[in-house]
């Protein structure tokens, strides 16, 4: 392609959409180093290995994040929510039948850096089958055995104390990010005795296919400090970057996209690729990027045709899923009363304790602030209780088989954080005295899907986002339950129930399926974990993206993050984030053979001809 019409000085080879690196003094320290989004600064770091290329990262956040010290302290996550670096987005949970719940807030990181700097750091990816059946979708460059080198490739695993009995490599092999296990904070012990009395078994592989059992986490904390993924940009200095940039418009050349539009205080700019641009910007940006510049659902109120015109595509491309097919794991929160001092609470409010945490803190980077909140999860099936419900059983007999775990994935994560988690409970104020510990129920392969579309032509308006949480009347139903099993587990189980006092608020019905219903629906939130609104498709009228991530319909355009996703992981999604976008930086690299001669291939030739 001739770009010859262009000012050089705006010619990148890549440009990536969401990510963010700062320039790094040398000899800063470690909080002032690492900052950075999630898939972005992956994709971009390994796209820079070939040091002869220019890479241009553009992130609408601001930089230097981990200045912030609720951004490097892991413990202080939870007052992110709602704080500057984060998107907040305005979501309905449901608008249906003449009921709508509220528009809640969704948090997301709009910081060098990303969700990745505002996570709950937990290492993750689920079980096999379910990336088996993301061949259906993208090919099968998908299934498990495909995807499971690159979920270990983006880190590298620590266990200096050993605290898990598996081997650490099937957590993550030798990539810039660094993953530890969760260091022991309260109710551990306790957890486990109850979980173990009540007839379920303790597990911590869970990182080979097989999800099940309560498991020690692994996180993304190394040190005492969050680990970003910024980490993939250090030392490379053919990477550009424009924080506090927002990219507004995708720019055509015909269907070929040949760079983006951008606004930062109030200029407009234009950056090209010569190569291929790489849309970033997370489940809820991206499908909004492509809709703005001219990519998306057409018809009568569609915004698509006026949108292409202005990004130079010349007329729209009905790409049908585009902000459509939206998951999330829908979550119930609730809270136990515990005797005193079985909790972090008094450590994490302002009070002596806290103060002798923040002085730990301070100088040994040690100590419940260098925690995640979050040792332990559980994931679990209950095929016992669904097989009561009429509501499971229509279903299982239309389908053939089980609706919520088909091939044996587990149901339930249980995650269980001693304290208070608010974020999780976004109406309810937070106590200001007391024990307690908070118990998130995921339902993990949900029935309902949720959808976006364009407020307005206006690149910084947000979308309108309905998740729609409990569609399917089967996703409540299973809440339902797995609430049930948890409480089970917690009130009557050796160890935890001796230390419950109550809970907060009271009012938590059990016993009445209609009672569990209101309660739910007041209760239900996001898990934080949306994903597939630009999902994978082998044509335009399957998805958004084929196999490689490219965008049906155009050239040079490929999208890489949470939002390619054809069927929600079953467990949290970082990890799998990560998987994306390596394996979407793979793909480019063979895409493009003459700027990557690919030196691991070409040792495998050799070795190849030895033997
Ligand atoms: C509060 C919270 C807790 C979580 N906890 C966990 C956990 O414990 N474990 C786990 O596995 N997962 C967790 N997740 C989920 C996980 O972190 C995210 O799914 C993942 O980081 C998303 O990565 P992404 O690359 O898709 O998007 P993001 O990391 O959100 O990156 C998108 C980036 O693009 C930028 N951007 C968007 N639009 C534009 C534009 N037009 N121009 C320029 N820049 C743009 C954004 O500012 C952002 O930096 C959590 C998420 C949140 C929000």
């Amino acid at each position: 392609m001739v770009l010859g019409y262009f000012e050089e000085e705006k010619v990148y080879d890549f440009i990536v959409v969401g990510g963010s690196y700062n320039a790094i003094p040398s000899g800063k320290a470690y909080a002032e180093k690492h900052t950075g989004g999630t898939a972005g600064n992956c994709v971009a770091g390994r796209l820079a290995e070939n040091p002869n290329l220019s890479i241009l990262v553009v992130e609408a956040g601001t930089d230097n994040p981990l200045k912030e010290e609720k951004i490097s302290t892991p413990a202080l996550a939870f007052q992110l929510v709602e704080s500057e670096y984060d998107w907040q987005y305005p979501i309905t949970f449901w608008d249906r039948g003449g009921e709508k719940r509220h528009e809640a807030k969704n948090t997301r990181g709009k910081v060098l850096g990303g969700s990745s700097c505002l996570n709950y750091y937990t290492w993750l990816r689920g079980s096999r089958p379910t990336y088996d059946e993301w061949v259906k979708y993208g090919g099968n460059e998908w299934s498990w055995d495909k995807c499971f080198p690159y979920f270990q490739k983006p880190g590298t695993m620590h266990d200096k104390n050993q605290i898990l009995d598996h081997d650490p490599a099937h957590v993550a092999a030798d990539g810039p990010l660094t993953i530890n296990p969760a260091v022991p904070i309260p109710l551990a012990e306790k957890l486990q005795e109850a979980w173990k009395s009540q007839g379920h078994r303790l597990n911590d592989d869970i990182y080979n296919g097989t999800v099940d059992g309560l498991a020690h986490v692994c996180h993304t904390i190394d040190s005492g400090h969050r680990v970003p993924s910024t980490v993939f940009l250090d030392g490379h200095k053919n990477i550009t970057v424009k924080p506090r940039t927002m990219v507004h418009r995708l720019l055509f050349s015909g269907e070929t996209c040949v760079g983006v539009q951008t606004h930062a205080t109030n200029k407009k700019q234009s950056y090209y690729a010569r190569h291929e641009v790489i849309v970033c910007g997370g489940v809820f940006e991206s499908p909004k990027l492509l809709m703005l510049s001219g990519i998306g659902p057409s018809g009568a109120d569609s915004m698509t045709d006026l949108t292409a015109i202005s990004s130079g595509i010349g007329h729209s491309i009905n790409s049908p899923h585009v902000g459509q097919n939206i998951q999330d794991h829908p979550v119930a929160p609730h809270a136990f009363k515990l005797k005193d001092g079985h909790s972090l609470d008094e450590v994490l409010r302002p009070g002596v304790k806290n103060l002798e945490a923040k002085a730990e803190y301070k100088v040994a980077k040690k100590g419940p602030l260098a925690s995640s909140l979050l040792e332990m999860s559980g994931f679990a099936r209950v095929d016992d209780k669904f097989k009561k419900c009429k509501e499971w059983r229509e279903e299982e007999e239309q389908r053939g088989h089980d609706p919520l775990g088909p091939q044996g994935q587990p149901h339930f994560e249980f995650d269980f954080l001693p304290c208070f988690a608010s974020p999780f409970f976004p109406h309810v104020p937070e106590p200001i005295e007391g024990s307690y510990m908070t118990i998130v129920v995921s339902l993990l392969r949900p029935l309902s899907r949720g959808w976006l579309t364009l407020r307005s032509a206006d690149a910084l308006d947000f979308p309108m986002i309905n998740m729609n949480y409990l569609d399917h009347p089967l996703d409540a139903v299973a809440l339902r339950e797995g609430v049930r099993f948890v409480d089970e587990i917690v009130l009557r189980g050796d160890g935890l129930k001796d230390i419950i006092t109550g809970e907060y608020p009271e009012g938590h019905v059990r016993e009445s399926d209609e009672g569990m219903a209101e309660w739910l629906k007041g209760r239900v939130t996001s898990g934080y974990h949306p994903c597939g609104s630009c999902r994978m498709g082998s044509t335009i009228d399957e998805g958004v993206v084929n196999g490689r991530l490219q965008v049906h319909g155009v050239r040079n355009l490929r999208v890489i993050d949470a939002s390619v996703f054809p069927i929600i992981p079953d467990a949290r999604i970082q990890n799998p984030v990560y998987m994306v976008a390596e394996k979407g930086a793979d793909m480019i690299k063979a895409d493009h053979p003459a700027l990557y001669q690919q030196k691991e291939s070409l040792v495998e030739r050799v070795k190849g001809l030895v033997v």
